[in-house]
């Protein structure tokens, strides 16, 4: 599949964070969208999953023969991860991942002694989310956006919180998903070269 961004533009009150955005992103690439603290790599994020909506321009989801998705179909393609989408606090893992297969966010058949050997994590079971360190639940939200095999995967700012191995477990399972469309929004330049594609927000303002 494709996504298609033509000539998007985002403006908040009097500041324009993104001018003329057009870009073709397809299946099995990788991207990431670089630039400065409050440049608008989030916001642009967003806006190309479908999450907000463009002041001008538009996001179309695209079949490979170019035949358009309907919008309301793009979010079931979806996974995102991002340090402002929050996991569900009072949910003990257990809860939460079966919360998730009902929803079709992850795998029906998923168990949670697989999600614990996809995560590396073995936390006590009675835990409640709230109860994790940051850097599990940030872990925790990358391998459910992982697990939801998903053919668009948007991360922004994955390797927040975590620690080295973690960092490298991450990496590591970006390399195993070749047929995605994966965008990731960062400045860490480790992020930035597991992308095949670099994006800079500074060339659309
Ligand atoms: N809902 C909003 N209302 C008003 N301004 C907003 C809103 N969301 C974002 N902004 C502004 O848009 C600009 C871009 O923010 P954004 O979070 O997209 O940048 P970023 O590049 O992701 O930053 P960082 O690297 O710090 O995460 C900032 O000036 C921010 O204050």
């Amino acid at each position: 599949m494709k996504i298609l961004a033509e000539h998007v533009e985002k403006k908040f009150r009097q500041e324009w964070v993104v001018r003329s955005f057009s870009y073709q992103f397809e299946s099995g690439q990788s991207y990431a969208l670089t630039g400065p603290n409050g440049s608008g790599k989030s916001t642009l994020l967003r806006i190309l999953a479908q999450y907000s909506l463009p002041t001008k321009g538009q996001v179309t989801f695209l079949h490979e023969d170019f035949s358009s998705i309907e919008s309301d179909q793009c979010h079931s393609l979806i996974s995102y991860a991002a340090p402002y989408v929050e996991l569900i606090e009072e949910f003990t893992l257990s809860e939460l991942l079966n919360f998730l297969i009902q929803l079709k966010a992850l795998p029906a058949q998923l168990s949670l002694a697989q999600f614990q050997e996809y995560i590396e994590l073995q936390p006590d079971k009675s835990k409640y989310i709230k109860n994790y360190s940051s850097g599990m639940r940030q872990k925790i939200k990358l391998g459910i956006a992982l697990m939801a095999d998903k053919p668009c995967m948007f991360f922004d700012e994955p390797t927040t919180n975590l620690d080295e191995k973690a960092k490298n477990w991450f990496y590591q399972k970006i390399k195993e998903q070749s047929n995605q469309l994966i965008i990731i929004a960062s400045n860490e330049a480790a992020e930035i070269n597991l992308c095949q594609h670099r994006i800079s927000i500074l060339d659309f303002k």
